[in-house]
């Protein structure tokens, strides 16, 4: 027995929880079934909830997720509307039928109304537009619904069908007639001339987005959601009669059905049957990104009547168009570049050189943070020099940023210059290592390299993950550094500590509860010990040992930035080279070390007390801690609490498990925070008499000689 849908579905991964946040968090890492059952039900709560939860830039991830894990399957079949209930028309043997009669039947399209092909940024559109000859047709992507409008021999309108699932639409004629845009009669003197196939007369398709200006929707506003519903809802009005009072407007895009050779002939054939065809353009291929941007600042700066979604581009030559095809899904011959998520303006602070493992050098905005698809995003690459040069940016500057694909912070353009006029130079060397930087055109523009990337990269990582094996901040394996490298995210350790779980999260199998916990990592290491500092710079010959040297000299952070050659030279075991490499070493990491110091508390030793220092070495020569117990409580600062034990232990305490009356010292951890039930509880017994002391751990430290 074939399995029943309900039973197909409780096979399905349950995703009716995810939210928008869980679904970027798992894209990436998401099998085709779930895919499948997240478009399932976003279908739903979209289509026929007109209730949708995520954005479409998501949504369109979803899709395309999908498509390239598994093409072929049945729930890419299933986008868009569910097909009304009854037995099918075909679109032709509807002439025959009152239009009254079939108000909201099932219709079958002689051809069928695929979706667009999309893209998400300049690179894929122009490797798009290289594909064909000849020149591109822009129009605005409608964000209403989908209409074929079909007419007779004689030019008059007989059916107007919605999209449906693409195959099979429904029937909205007797509304459709309602509506003033949409030519009932077609011009005949310009229907006349309408060259049709082999010399018969043309089977007149028009397709188009039926919407709802912006300046009508004003009435509504209080009552729906947005200007789409509310036409879908007007078209497909059960009662006759209701429609007109909406004013919905139709903006035709597609004539079928005739012999014209181009697109430009086509609009021009649509203008004189009597469509009134809203802005759309032939733009030349060099200006179509700016087209798309235009559009965008349209859009934002509120001078279009309508909602609009994207643009769309369209090969003209329908000699192109026919050599290209369709797939399943799409024309090839047209594409739409939406925009993405949400737009925002905030001000530009800075622009930062980010140099990739491999040697590119990507400028990379940083401004004031702003919330954009339910995620704060503070920093974005500026994609190539074209790009860079083209914005113009100045410090200060008002910008619009976007995140294509929704998830992708991109700059789109300046709104207002910045008050002082402060530009930003492309670099003359590497930021990273310091040779120089030099200019190179690829393909979709011109980028910096570093001109020795063999060291600059692989000596970059190898000093990332230095520094966080030295300090011990967990979790940054190879793979995470070099993908935090690759989004320029990571370019000194002192970036590690302006990392944030809105950028790691997006990393391929990482997800939110691990990027949580790398930022915690990094948090719980903003003291440092003045050896493990040291140590974590990457200073040849300064490795544990010659840090806990140079340390426990020099004591403090400033007392061995400021060690003179001589200085050194009288340390023991300090010799002429390697006084030398330390002394360039230090001065090389200079930058480093403020920037560490903008993030971290470098721990400096105590100032030295000889009498103190020689009672200690006494005591630790015969184990300073005398058989005594030990246990730790609160926040310590100088010291984990596994190293803690293990300083008991080395000299010759004994680590304790929990108050009693037992115990010997209990240590106090210096981090702030309420006193502890164990701390309590000593006290308690202190007061009955206990022998047990209570000290800090700056007593426990001078102890044991520290
Ligand atoms: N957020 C969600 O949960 C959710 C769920 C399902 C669908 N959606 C959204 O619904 C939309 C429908 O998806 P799709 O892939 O079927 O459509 P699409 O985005 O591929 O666009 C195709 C449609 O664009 C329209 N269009 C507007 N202007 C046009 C023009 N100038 N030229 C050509 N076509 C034009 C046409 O109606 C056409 O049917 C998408 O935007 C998708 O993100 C969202
Ligand atoms: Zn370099």
């Amino acid at each position: 027995m074939a399995p029943t849908a309900k039973q197909v579905d409780s096979a399905a991964p349950d995703v009716s929880g995810l939210d928008t946040a869980a679904i970027e968090a798992g894209l990436p890492s998401f099998d085709a079934d779930t895919l499948a059952a997240l478009i399932r039900r976003t279908n739903h709560e979209y289509w026929n909830l007109h209730a949708p939860t995520i954005p479409d830039p998501v949504y369109d991830r979803l899709v395309e997720g999908l498509r390239r894990l598994d093409p072929a399957h049945p729930v890419l079949d299933e986008l868009g509307e569910a097909t009304p209930e009854g037995p099918v028309i075909e679109a032709d043997a509807t002439a025959s039928i009152p239009p009254a009669e079939r108000l909201g039947a099932p219709v079958r399209h002689t051809r069928a109304m695929l979706s667009l092909d999309k893209c998400y940024g300049p690179e894929d559109l122009y490797s798009w537009t290289e594909k064909f000859e000849g020149e591109v047709l822009v129009m605005p992507k409608m964000d209403g619904v989908a209409c074929s409008l079909r007419y007779d021999a004689e030019g008059k309108l007989f059916l107007a069908a919605t999209r449906g699932n693409g195959s099979e639409g429904e029937d909205i004629t007797v509304n459709v007639l309602e509506v003033e845009d949409v030519p009932q009669q077609l011009d005949p003197a310009a229907f006349a001339e309408l060259p049709g196939p082999d010399g018969a007369a043309p089977a007149v398709e028009v397709r188009g987005e039926l919407f709802m200006k912006l300046s009508v929707f004003e009435r509504y506003k209080e009552q729906y959601s947005n200007p789409r519903n509310l036409t879908a809802g007007a078209i497909k009005h059960k009662e006759r009669g209701k429609t007109k009072a909406y004013t919905l407007s139709f903006y035709a895009y597609d004539l079928q059905g005739t012999e014209l050779p181009t697109e430009r002939e086509k609009f021009a054939s649509l203008r004189a049957l009597g469509f009134a065809v809203e802005e759309c353009d032939f733009v030349p291929r060099g200006e179509l990104q700016a087209a798309y941007e235009r559009w965008s600042a349209r859009r934002s700066a509120d001078e279009i009547d309508y909602e609009i979604d994207g643009v769309v581009y369209r090969a003209s030559e329908v000699a192109e168009q026919r050599r290209m095809g369709e797939t399943g899904h799409h024309p090839r011959w047209s594409m739409a570049y939406k925009f993405q998520g949400d737009t925002g303006t905030t001000t530009l602070e800075e622009v930062l050189w980010s140099v990739s493992r491999t040697g590119t050098i990507t400028p990379v905005a940083i401004f004031k943070p702003i919330e954009l698809s339910g995620a704060m995003i503070a920093r974005a690459g500026l994609f190539n020099l074209n790009h860079f040069d083209e914005l113009g940016l100045t410090a200060g500057a008002a910008i619009e940023v976007t995140r294509r694909g929704g998830v992708i912070p991109y700059v789109e353009r300046v709104v207002t210059p910045g008050a002082e006029g402060e530009t930003f130079d492309i670099p003359k060397r590497c930021p990273a290592c310091n040779s120089e930087a030099v200019r190179r055109k690829k393909r979709d523009g011109e980028f910096l390299y570093c001109s020795k990337p063999e060291g600059c990269g692989s000596a970059r990582l190898g000093e990332l993950q230095h520094f966080a094996k030295v300090v011990d901040i967990q979790g940054f394996g190879p793979k995470v550094v070099t993908q935090a490298v690759d989004a320029g995210l990571l370019s000194s350790p002192a970036d590690f500590y302006t990392l944030r779980v809105e950028d790691l999260e997006e990393f391929d199998r990482l997800g939110r509860r691990s990027a949580e916990n790398l930022v915690a990592q990094v948090d719980a290491h903003r003291r440092i010990e003045l050896p493990i500092f040291l140590q974590s710079l990457g200073i040849d010959h300064l490795g544990k040992q010659n840090a806990v040297l140079l340390a426990n000299e020099f004591r403090t952070l400033a007392g061995v930035r400021g060690v003179s050659r001589e200085a050194l030279l009288e340390v023991k075991g300090i010799k002429d080279a390697i006084a030398d490499a330390l002394l360039a070493g230090l001065e090389t990491r200079a930058e480093l070390i403020d920037a560490l110091l903008e993030h971290v508390t470098v721990v400096d030793l105590p100032e030295r007390d000889p009498e103190a220092e020689a009672e200690a070495a006494a005591a630790a020569a015969e184990g300073a801690l005398g058989g005594k117990t030990f246990l730790f409580t609160g926040a310590l600062e100088a010291f984990t609490r596994k190293q803690a034990q293990e300083k008991v232990e080395a000299n010759g305490g004994v680590p304790a498990s929990g108050v009693s009356k037992s115990l010997d010292y209990l240590v106090v951890g210096a981090g702030k925070g309420a006193k502890s039930s164990k701390q309590k509880k000593a006290e308690k017994l202190i007061d009955g008499g206990a022998a047990l002391k209570v000290i800090s751990e700056g007593d426990f430290l001078a102890m044991i000689g520290e």
